[in-house]
């Protein structure tokens, strides 16, 4: 019986045919294995370079384009194409069999002879090219093969290797961007080279090089299959794994081990597919985590994507940091009184006062929450000499004491009156965690790590013994929207020497990806382990339109202009629940909402949390995390919006906290627009957020 696979990149390009062409697809391969006898419908194509390639017949205009093995019956669907452009595509092409990892590649052959010579010409008269620190035999291992070893060696700047993007064999050029980024052959095997297949491979079984393409050719069981897989290819995706990001999921690690990489890399999906495969092994019960209120439910709905059986979620508890500490804490004393913001200030305001000392509410906040709890300060003593890197303000020994004598009446009043915060129920869990010689999980994974504080990453390492795989993290502390700081070391996590990092982007076009990236570039962003971080490797693979940017006189006019943008995407196919809107504060949140509205443009308030209707969501850019879609739009990214003026400390007061502020903020419009998948459209009224005009 014929097999019939899909092209993972069609899978991408699948939705944005018209809907007759794409029904017709359907139709066309819903019965593909009824309908090919030995490939009878079939056409060969004329003047081909590869034998490989048929066409199929979608109806009169389209053609799909299949890769068909010289013996067997397992075809490949790789484009749909309008007729002409059909055969062009595959008379220009060839297929092979990568010799290093075994898996299937297609290059554009024409287009590699036709570059070829003009790029040896001008080699020849350069002074150094650009893999000349390589040997040819790196190379080979590698699994560049002899054409693109040619081609390679005539490359002298990493721009003509971004422009051979498109007609390289894919695996070869991972693995020469890799070598262009500065990555050791080495490093380029550990990301490329994860894919080794036992033995020698045979580079003539194309059928075979299929079969072991797992990472990129979904092969499909029937009509119903490939119904769901056209349908939410997105959701698909979670089933599929980069090697690199399976050997995270599967591998076994002595310790705590963490994956980084920038937005859109595919973390969650690791730490899903990781989660997933601990509950399968059963060796205990398994904590997801998170500090994002709305990630759990994420969470959850992927994790039911990914289990086949429904008892191996039985194994996992998936909850928000704060809830585990709440309910250790309740088990023990009953359910807390939870302190408000508004009592908080008030609090701050009457102890400064019983204390005699002038220090803002904020600021006093801060520095119990950045260096007293974080630092587990007990007494004066130990305040005296607690390190107060981070904080701005500095504090002579006079002022010192003042300071711990405004938090110990602060914390007499909570005490006095029986109020908890988030922060002082988690430090009595870990400290009831702490005394327990069961713990209550085997394993911890948690998302967005980075936005844990130190109070959580104690509470974590108190739930779960010191064992083989007892916590792995995930996160990018380029998309860090809270305030929490925190070193690995001092909380006692030790990674060391098991943290690895994503580079391809899957969600978002390179256009978006790049743009994006902007917004942070020159932040010195720390990597929660005493060191500095980077996300330049970070890059996408698929291509789309540059993000869309325009200011406004006033509010109005950018809200007509955004029922515009709104109602063109619509009109151009996308569903509105596939549409976000996203803004810095709740005020513009709600404003946009009722404009929408009065549009006649069906929405949802994602603060609302319904779900299921087909409108276009509308939230703050916190509420962005953990989301994506087809299109996006930033509204309001002016300069009096983005940074929110009240969630800045002013630099007089603290320099240092004040920077982390921005930066904070900065993260924020980074973590809106990496959302987009194909369109990002960000607009402003009065002056543009300076963010922006840097950017410019
Ligand atoms: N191997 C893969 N192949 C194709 N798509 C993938 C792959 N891995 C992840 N994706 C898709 O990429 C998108 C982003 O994945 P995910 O949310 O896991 O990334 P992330 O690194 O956690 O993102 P962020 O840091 O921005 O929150 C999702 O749509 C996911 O389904």
């Amino acid at each position: 019986m014929a097999k019939l696979g899909i092209d993972k990149e069609f899978l991408r390009e699948f939705s944005k045919l018209e809907k007759t062409v794409q029904q017709r697809v359907l139709e066309s391969f819903g019965k593909f294995d009824a309908a090919t006898h030995a490939g009878a419908h079939l056409e060969k194509i004329t003047n081909a370079r590869d034998d490989h390639f048929r066409t199929i017949r979608i109806d009169q205009f389209w053609r799909g384009v299949v890769l068909a093995p010289e013996s067997g019956d397992s075809y490949t669907l790789l484009k749909v194409l309008p007729h002409d452009d059909a055969y062009a595509w595959a008379q220009r092409r060839t297929a092979s069999v990568n010799t290093a990892t075994g898996r299937i590649e297609i290059r554009d052959t024409e287009a590699i002879d036709a570059t070829l010579p003009a790029l040896s010409q001008m080699a020849a008269s350069a002074p150094a090219r650009l893999f000349d620190g390589v040997k040819d035999a790196e190379l080979r291992k590698l699994g560049i093969d002899e054409q693109t070893l040619q081609f390679a060696r005539a490359l002298t700047d990493p721009v003509q290797l971004d422009a051979s993007k498109s007609f390289l064999p894919q695996n070869q050029w991972d693995a020469l961007y890799g070598l262009a980024a500065g990555l050791s052959p080495e490093e380029v095997w550990a990301e490329v080279g994860a894919f080794t297949t036992a033995g020698e491979v045979d580079t003539s079984d194309i059928g075979a090089a299929v079969e072991r393409s797992t990472d990129r050719v979904v092969l499909v069981d029937g009509p119903e299959e490939l119904m769901v897989m056209f349908e939410r290819p997105f959701d698909l995706w979670r089933v599929y794994l980069h090697p690199q990001q399976r050997r995270l999921a599967e591998s076994s690690f002595s310790g705590p081990a963490q994956v980084k990489g920038g937005p859109g890399t595919g973390k969650t999906v690791v730490a899903l597919h990781r989660a997933h495969n601990l509950a399968q092994a059963g060796a205990g019960r398994i904590l997801v985590t998170t500090y994002i209120s709305t990630l759990p439910a994420t969470l959850s709905a992927g994790l039911k994507l990914l289990a086949d059986s429904p008892g191996v979620l039985d194994h996992i508890d998936i909850r928000h940091v704060d809830q585990l500490s709440h309910q250790i804490y309740r088990e023990q004393h009953g359910a807390p009184l939870l302190l408000r913001s508004d009592q908080e200030k008030e609090l701050w305001r009457s102890a400064a006062r019983k204390a005699g000392a002038h220090f803002s509410e904020a600021f006093l906040a801060e520095e119990w929450r950045q260096v007293v709890l974080a630092q587990e300060v007990t007494d004066a003593d130990d305040y005296r000499a607690a390190d107060r890197t981070g904080r701005g303000r500095r504090l002579g020994a006079r002022q010192k004491a003042q300071v711990w004598q405004v938090i110990w009446e602060f914390r007499q009043e909570l005490r006095r009156r029986n109020l908890s915060t988030h922060e002082t129920i988690c430090i009595e869990a870990t400290r009831l965690l702490n005394d327990r010689l069961e713990k209550p999980y085997r394993h911890i994974v948690v998302d967005e790590a980075q936005d844990l504080s130190p109070v959580h990453w104690r509470l974590l390492r108190a739930a779960v013994p010191q064992a083989p795989d007892d916590l792995f993290l995930a996160g990018d502390t380029h998309q860090r929207i809270y305030n929490s700081r925190v070193s690995f070391r001092d909380v006692g996590i030790a990674i060391a020497g098991r943290s690895s990092k994503l580079n391809i982007n899957y969600r978002t076009t390179a256009e978006i990806l790049a743009w994006s990236l902007g917004l942070i570039r020159g932040e010195r962003i720390d990597d929660m382990d005493g060191g500095l971080d980077s996300i330049a490797g970070c890059r996408s693979d698929v291509h789309g339109m540059t993000p869309e940017l325009k200011g406004f006189g006033n509010w109005d006019t950018e809200l007509a202009n955004l029922t515009k943008t709104v109602t063109d995407w619509i009109a151009a196919g996308v569903h509105p629940a596939e549409i976000g809107i996203a803004a810095r504060s709740n005020y513009l949140v709600t404003a946009t909402e009722a404009s929408l509205g009065k549009d006649g443009i069906p929405v949802r308030a994602l603060a609302s949390a319904s779900t299921g209707e087909d409108a276009v969501s509308v939230g703050t850019m916190h509420r962005m995390k953990g989301l994506e879609f087809r299109c996006l739009a930033v509204v309001g990214a002016g300069a009096r919006q983005v940074p929110l003026p009240n969630a800045v400390t002013a630099a007089e007061e603290d320099q240092i906290t004040h920077e982390h502020d921005m930066q904070r903020e900065r993260c924020l419009l980074f973590v809106a627009c990496t959302r987009a998948r194909e369109q990002l459209s960000v607009s402003w009224h009065g002056a543009s957020s300076p963010f922006l005009t840097a950017l410019a």
